[in-house]
């Protein structure tokens, strides 16, 4: 990984910058494909499955049979992993079920919000490169415990017209029957405005590439579907200090970097000799990787920074606002406290990032490319709107009336205080 000491504030923005095209380059890749899509409907979803993923399909939906026929492909041992890491999303986003809220404000006037489910939901399950079954688990699951009523789940398909054994095994544990063999920007538009084959939903969720991520945000912008977040190519960073242990810290940065050519990950040390130190791992390290031509090309976009005071080096991180965060320094557990800026933190030498990606509970499915400034990571919010409702009584009416009356008033708007003179005239004349 380049090195660079002590780099000048004024160079953060450069330094901070993340390896992903420009977006109108992929939006004019990607707008022709979501068009086709919304006019051809399944044609054009099978011309493109053909296109890029080199697939002949002629039935999108996965049949019952396949998906019963990916229980016997799959191992007991994968088997009880699966297990044991959806009872722990499971009860981390169980816990994360709001109570009703019920504020009286004043005397009369009662305020509720309560959480309700989205109704019709997609999924996108990465399979480019790796079939990232384990998002599976990080979108169903909570799916599934805000009571979302339809869930539609898309991948792409290998050559072969096949969804690989996990992510089907993954989709029947978790209750979803409708899997959908599509993948890029191509599922995301039949997803959003609904083909033959495919229900529209009103809400896409999950990871992928920067065709998958692009489509997301553009069709957001132009119909009436929701996304989650923009969740693009993988990324990490980590601050360092002696107290870490550079063999760790090493297969943190390769974990990352091994997602795809596009991936980054970011070092941040207080010193030179720490960097150095974790450089020679990430070098021994990277030669027994099987996914090692991705990892180089992802660390040709990576970076190591020296920067020895403390709060500066929390101020650049909180600046990069990473999709990971760990912190293997010595006092993780102080500078924990001071990020504001992140997608998932993780805390000491033992807290690998491959726990959240897996088993630990957290959901795995986190904003990149500096969003992490202001969007969060998936959750169970994320399936669910938050409704509020009023009632006021004929006495909450006399004690609020005056004040909305004086208001509108005001503001020049005379049905709204028409709303309340009526109502109050009523009450007047009919005690
Ligand atoms: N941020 C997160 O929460 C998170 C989580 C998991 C994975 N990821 C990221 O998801 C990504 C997965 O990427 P992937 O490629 O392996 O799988 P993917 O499923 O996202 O993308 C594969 C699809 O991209 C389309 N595609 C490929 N090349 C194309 C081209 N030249 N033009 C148009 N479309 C094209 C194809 O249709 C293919 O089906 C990685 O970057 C990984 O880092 C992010
Ligand atoms: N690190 C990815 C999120 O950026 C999630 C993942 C899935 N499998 C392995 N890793
Ligand atoms: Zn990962």
């Amino acid at each position: 990984m380049e090195k660079f000491i002590e780099p000048n504030i004024n160079d953060w923005p450069e330094l901070i910058s993340r390896p992903v095209k420009n977006f109108d380059d992929i939006k004019k890749i990607v707008q022709p494909v979501l068009d086709k899509i919304k006019h051809e409907g399944d044609s054009a979803l099978k011309e493109f499955t053909q296109k890029f993923d080199g697939a002949e399909i002629n039935d999108f939906l996965v049949s019952t049979e396949e998906l019963d026929k990916a229980s016997s492909l799959v191992s007991q041992e994968l088997k009880e992993a699966l297990q044991l890491a959806k009872n722990n999303i499971e009860k981390f986003h169980a816990a994360q079920a709001d109570e009703v809220l019920t504020v009286e404000t004043m005397p009369g006037v009662s305020c509720v919000r309560k959480s309700v489910a989205i109704r019709k939901v997609g999924l996108y399950i990465p399979g480019g490169t790796a079939p990232l079954f384990s998002t599976v688990l990080m979108l169903a699951i909570p799916a599934k415990i805000a009571g979302c009523k339809e869930i539609v789940l898309c991948t792409p398909p290998n050559k072969e017209g096949n969804i690989h054994p996990a992510i089907l095994y993954a989709a029947k544990l978790t209750g979803i029957n409708t899997v959908i063999k599509a993948g890029g920007a191509q599922a995301v538009a039949a997803m959003a405005f609904g083909t033959e084959s495919v229900p529209k939903v009103d809400k896409i969720f999950g990871p992928g590439n920067q065709y998958v991520t692009a489509a997301k945000q553009i069709v957001s912008q132009s119909e009436k579907v929701a996304i989650d977040m923009p969740a693009g190519p993988s990324e990490v960073a980590v601050y360092a200090d002696a107290a870490s242990i550079p063999s760790f810290v090493a297969s943190d940065l390769l974990s990352q970097a091994e997602h795809g050519v596009d991936s980054q990950v970011i070092l941040v040390a207080d010193t030179e000799k720490t960097v150095d130190e974790i450089n020679d791992a990430v070098a021994e390290q990277l030669e027994l990787l099987s996914r090692k031509d991705i990892a180089i090309e992802a660390l040709k976009n990576s970076r190591a920074f020296v920067i020895n005071n403390k709060q500066t080096a929390i101020d650049f991180l909180n600046e990069y606002a990473a999709e990971h965060l760990i912190l293997a320094n010595e006092d993780a557990d102080d500078v924990a406290e001071q990020i504001i800026n992140a997608g998932s933190v993780f805390i000491g030498n033992f807290t690998p990032e491959s726990a959240g990606d897996y088993a630990s509970g957290t959901n795995h499915t986190l904003p990149t490319n500096g969003y992490a400034n202001a969007y969060s990571g998936v959750s169970l919010d994320s399936f669910v709107k938050k409704i509020t409702f009023q009632k006021i009584t004929k006495e909450g009416i006399k004690a609020i009336g005056p004040s909305i009356e004086l208001m509108a008033e005001e503001e020049q708007l005379d049905a709204h205080k028409n709303a309340v003179t009526l109502r109050l005239k009523y009450l007047q004349e009919n005690v």
